[in-house]
């Protein structure tokens, strides 16, 4: 018997070349709904722009860059605004959980069931060789989808309201995640992910 580990301590999920740790929920000082409506209301939601077969398109989804250090997502750069109060009151609990250090959040709003991500590894450089990620999500519940880049596995985590997942080792190397869309309906639902983006030498 494990006398420490409680329900909302992370517990690594059992996975092939890399990391995956998990908790449902999240200790927090406020519900998760008090966190989803203030994120939903304080945070500058952006439509961003993606290029596809030399096409421009708007990303299936709404999205804010946060934190201390510009970043390269999909070939764009992004300027971050400053952290807010709530997003440092989440980056410590994510830090304290998880026992990792982060400087930058990507947020991601998925208004419904017809937002969704693309395939893809964060493995950008500036993130380092075995970079730790921490998605924490609010609101409606989405399966976010892992797919081996060799083997072609798949591993599925319902990601629901309030759960913390942590990708580290080498997870970003050989693996993809995403969310499809969904055809049954689902409200919306906020997800952020803590990057630690390694500054310049
Ligand atoms: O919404 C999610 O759970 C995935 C987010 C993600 O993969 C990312 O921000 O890079
Ligand atoms: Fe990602």
């Amino acid at each position: 018997m494990d006398l420490f580990a409680d329900d909302t301590s992370l517990r690594q999920l059992p996975i092939a070349d890399g990391e995956l740790w998990f908790t449902p929920r999240l200790p927090l000082a406020i519900t998760p709904e008090q966190a989803m409506q203030r994120l939903r209301e304080e945070t500058a939601w952006r439509a961003e722009h993606i290029q596809v077969w030399g096409k421009l398109h708007l990303q299936p989804r709404l999205m804010a860059w946060h934190g201390e250090a510009s970043y390269r997502y999909s070939g764009k750069t992004f300027h971050p605004l400053p952290f807010t109060p709530l997003q440092r009151q989440l980056k410590q609990a994510v830090e304290q959980a998880t026992g990792r250090q982060f400087n930058s959040v990507l947020l991601n709003y998925y208004r419904n069931e017809r937002d969704s991500m693309g395939f893809h590894a964060d493995d950008e450089p500036k993130l380092g060789p075995q970079p730790a990620i921490a998605s924490l999500s609010f609101g409606a519940a989405r399966t976010f989808i892992l797919k081996h880049r060799h083997t072609g596995q798949t591993v599925k985590i319902d990601l629901g309201d309030g759960a913390l997942l942590l990708m580290a080792g080498t997870l970003q190397q050989h693996w993809q995640h995403g969310i499809n869309k969904q055809t049954r309906p689902c409200g919306e639902r906020i997800n952020l992910t803590f990057r630690n983006i390694l500054h310049a030498p």
